[in-house]
């Protein structure tokens, strides 16, 4: 348990009991018990207990918690990697030493996903790569043993018994969760009602998948011709109340509400319950499982990532990593989803060391056939593994990238490092297995499909670039820029809390990815730490757009999701407020992050942090050895009313972040003169780069592109190959590279060029960037227009700049108005100005012209691959293309 965690807990001790919330709890407690007839009434109590007395410390010894009732997985920073879980009771653990582990998973990814009960715990001392799978098992029997006992009362969280696993970290919160559900459910929001009436579906939906789960088959298997929509589904992810994304890869393994490895909880919660369509401005939906709510609030030790993602849930996520609050009723990753679960299984040794980051391997000695080839092992078996303890070197679907070292694992699957062992480039992979014959895994496809056309319309140097993506058998591949450092969480954890000089640079970056993204009225909804990553040179970067939503029509309530210790208060009282607001608190309770390395309000569990938050009128505290700035940027930040909150455009005139020193090193790859690499070797037609504005009919159909691969090359193959997915993103049309350098605006995102509106664009259908112009209010698109024809078809508002002064949201949140202190107004000269200024950084350029390059040799390469497997592939012909080839 972290020095940290364990100090707060006497804190919180001490605390809690002064709290009159808590008084209030435990009269509430009370009286349900006594008119409980429930049998779990002793599990309430014990819940009642550790809440109001005992802190996060009291997660030791509460009992039996089921992680449906958990609503917050606790984990601390600095022993995630050394909590164990304790023996699961029922499970017939005893006596299975390690190898009977590692040979009955192996012997469960070989004969298909069965896990159900009677896995095997770690063992405490394990290397990394058995800690992960240990992880994985410990999720899949906490899932079994939550789906045997959730399904007898209505309310799903009492009648839940909790597993003794819970207590390997942080029963804490799940115990609080837990047992006074019902009664915090009275004194939350509705949201948090939601929640509680959530459990029960999410339990049965664990129950269901269960059942299911032998009998899934590949995804490709049902759909011949897997169609990730590009609109619509895309647009909207995460709001589809069955879906999400959010899943945590317990999900797979059988249970909705388990979670494991972060640090934090993260609460997939969702919202009101209802989903919400895309764009609905409510979000509740996302997956809403209420169910993960609690069952991700507990802390959860990492699965593998290096560094403890947030596999949290769906949603329930981030965390610490870990925590957040997704919905998702989606499975994500399933079963058999083998990823680094495989790869664990196989005693691979670096993997979950996310600080190992060992070279690339030479290229796996495979034949010159396709890929695809049955033939080529090394291709269609994802866990081909080269030699014991070596990590594999598998051909990434359908392209030269192959997949390298482990880097960690999430909701969805698992991300390795990618390496083209022809350019020597390299790339992040993100790999998930889905399964047709699983409603859930059906959603889970359409919210990945919602999050990748989320991140293939944004371009910018503080946020991971989307390079494509791809659909092989059962897996989809997602290529993003590989960020090495990283996360902020992993770094805090790593080496303690931050330097104020460091602070300020990442806070300023992270405002300036978030401006932007604001400025394409998208919510990020998910900011922490753990979301956040860092490459060498000190460059930060957003990540993980799961929860991201684009915001349409006017703004409503809010879903109750995101990572608890990081939500703003109207998410958790589900009121209606600035959606774009709730990133700017979540950045406050970052910036404590880094400066304390623990998010505000850790001392409480998870649903003492949340009633906290969402009810309390007190800040947190902020540390005294940050400077005037740093506190008032915090103060700032953290205002309960989120129409007090400055926008981000705004915040970068604080002096906290616009005096801060630039830390991070300037790029000045020669790749940014460098033309992609994809135009001048040859090879196909690849599509991108087309530069016709595609109408939104042809767009539609264009969305969704896939085509079958022909089986005798690839086997239950269905190469999914969307435009967008494939290429666009980073369509070097897009790039500066490609064009007359641009205006800052355009880096900036107002006026930045649209894959499609640039001459060599066909990616997208949509312009994503180009709609970005100006503030888009929030009731300027409707979701019909940002469904069907993306964010670069959207009519430019227009000049909504704003001038002097900070910026506030107005009640509707469809505008934002001035006013602000004067100190305040003084500093900010003009967010134009300002945006300018952080566009026009030389190295951002020269970044953002290298990541162009990257992304667009990973684009042509995956098109090239695809185009040689399968001529009949309607990609559209680059004209620059052709140019280049006829050169
Ligand atoms: N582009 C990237 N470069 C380097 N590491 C990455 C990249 N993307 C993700 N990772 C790492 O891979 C791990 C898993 O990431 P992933 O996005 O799949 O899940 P997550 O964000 O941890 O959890 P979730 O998606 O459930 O919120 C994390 O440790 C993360 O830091």
């Amino acid at each position: 348990m972290p020095i940290w965690w364990k100090s707060s807990s006497k804190e919180a001790k001490k605390k809690t009991t002064k709290e009159s919330f808590i008084d209030a709890l435990q009269r509430r407690f009370k009286s349900s018990e006594s008119k409980s007839t429930s049998p779990s009434g002793g599990s309430r109590r014990r819940g009642h207990d550790i809440v109001s007395e005992k802190g996060f410390n009291s997660q030791a010894h509460s009992r039996s918690p089921s992680p449906s009732k958990n609503v917050a997985r606790c984990q601390s920073f600095n022993e995630m990697p050394q909590a164990q879980p304790l023996p699961l009771p029922n499970l017939h653990l005893a006596g299975i030493g390690q190898t009977d582990l590692d040979s009955r998973a192996n012997s469960q990814l070989e004969k298909g996903y069965k896990l159900q009960s009677h896995l095997p715990l770690p063992r405490p001392g394990r290397n990394p790569q058995r800690q992960e799978r240990a992880g994985i098992d410990v999720e899949s029997a906490i899932a079994s043993v939550s789906s045997d006992c959730s399904t007898e009362t209505d309310d799903p969280i009492d009648s839940q018994q909790l597993s003794p696993l819970a207590s390997d970290c942080e029963l804490g919160p799940r115990t609080a969760a837990g047992s006074p559900s019902s009664t915090m459910s009275k004194d939350l929001s509705p949201a948090a009602r939601q929640i509680s009436r959530e459990s029960s579906t999410v339990v049965n939906l664990s129950n269901n998948n269960r059942a299911s789960s032998p009998k899934r088959r590949p995804l490709a298997s049902h759909v011949p011709n897997l169609q990730v929509p590009r609109h619509g589904a895309f647009m909207s992810a995460p709001d589809s109340s069955m879906s999400s994304p959010s899943r945590s890869p317990l999900r797979a393994f059988g249970g909705e509400q388990l979670m494991i490895g972060k640090p934090y909880t993260d609460f997939p919660i969702l919202g009101s319950g209802h989903c919400s369509s895309p764009g609905s401005g409510q979000n509740s939906g996302h997956n809403s499982m209420g169910g993960d709510t609690y069952g991700q609030l507990f802390w959860q030790p990492s699965r593998g990532s290096p560094e403890y993602s947030p596999i949290p849930s769906p949603r329930m996520t981030s965390p610490g990593p870990g925590s957040r609050i997704h919905s998702g009723a989606v499975t994500p990753l399933h079963p058999r989803a083998g990823g680094g679960a495989q790869e664990s299984l196989a005693g691979r040794p670096d993997e979950g060391k996310q600080q190992s980051h060992r070279l690339p391997l030479p290229p796996v000695s495979i034949s010159n056939s396709s890929p695809f080839s049955h033939s080529n092992s090394a291709t269609t078996s994802p866990s081909f593994q080269r030699s014991p303890g070596r990590v594999e070197n598998i051909l990434s679907p359908g392209s030269r990238w192959k997949k390298g070292k482990l880097l960690g694992s999430g909701t969805f699957g698992h991300v390795y490092v990618g390496f083209n062992s022809e350019s020597g480039e390299m790339c992040a992979m993100k790999e998930v297995t889905l399964f047709a014959d699983d409603s859930k895994s059906k959603e889970s496809a359409k919210q990945l499909a919602q999050e990748i056309a989320m991140l293939s319309r944004l371009r910018h140097p503080n946020i991971v670039q989307y390079y494509g993506s791809e659909m092989v058998s059962d897996r989809l591949y997602i290529y993003l820029e590989y960020v090495s450092g990283g996360s902020i969480y992993k770094l805090l954890k790593e080496y303690g809390e931050l330097g104020e000089t460091a602070i300020r640079s990442y806070t300023r970056q992270i405002l300036s990815g978030l401006a932007y993204l604001h400025d394409k009225n998208t919510v990020h909804r998910d900011i922490k730490g753990a979301n956040i990553l860092v490459d060498p040179n000190g460059r930060v970067k957003l990540a993980d757009f799961g929860m991201a939503k684009h915001l349409t029509g006017q703004a409503g309530p809010l879903s109750f999701k995101g990572s608890p210790y990081w939500m703003a208060p109207e998410v958790i009282k589900n009121t209606s407020g600035c959606n774009l607001a709730v990133d700017i608190w979540s950045l406050g309770c970052t910036v404590l992050e880094m400066a304390t390395s623990k998010p505000p309000w850790s001392q409480y569990e998870g649903v003492a942090a949340i009633f906290k938050i969402g009810n309390g009128k007190e800040l947190p505290e902020i540390p005294k050895h940050l400077s005037d700035d740093g506190k008032d940027f915090i103060r700032q930040c953290l205002q309960r009313n989120p129409f007090q909150r400055p926008s981000a455009a705004n915040l970068l005139q604080h002096p906290f972040v616009s005096n801060a020193a630039t830390v991070e090193k300037p790029i000045t790859s020669s790749a940014s003169t460098e033309a992609p690499s994809a135009i001048t070797n040859g090879g196909i037609s690849l599509g991108f780069g087309q530069a016709r504005n595609i109408p939104g009919a042809e767009l539609e159909r264009l969305a969704i592109h896939s085509s079958r691969v022909s089986k005798s090359n690839f086997p239950s193959s269905d190469v999914l190959i969307s435009r967008d997915n494939i290429s666009c993103p980073v369509s070097p049309i897009g790039s500066p590279l490609l064009q007359p350098r641009r205006s800052p605006q355009h880096l900036s995102g107002r006026m930045s060029p649209s894959p499609i509106s640039s001459p060599r664009t066909t990616s997208g259908s949509s312009t994503p960037l180009t709609g970005g112009a100006g503030t888009v209010p929030f009731h300027y698109i409707n979701q019909s227009a940002y469904l069907q024809e993306g964010f670069g078809n959207l009519p430019k508002p227009t000049n909504s700049l704003p001038s002097n002064g900070p910026q506030y949201w107005d009640l509707d949140g469809s505008r934002r108005v001035q006013t602000g202190s004067q100190a305040f107004q003084e500093l900010a000269s003009s967010e134009h100005d300002s945006l300018a200024r952080q566009v026009q950084r030389p190295d951002y350029r020269e970044y953002y012209d290298g990541q162009s390059v990257l992304a667009d040799r990973v684009s042509q390469q995956l098109l090239r691959d695809h185009g040689k497997l399968n001529p009949s592939v309607d990609l559209y012909p680059s004209p620059l293309a052709s140019r280049t080839n006829g050169a």
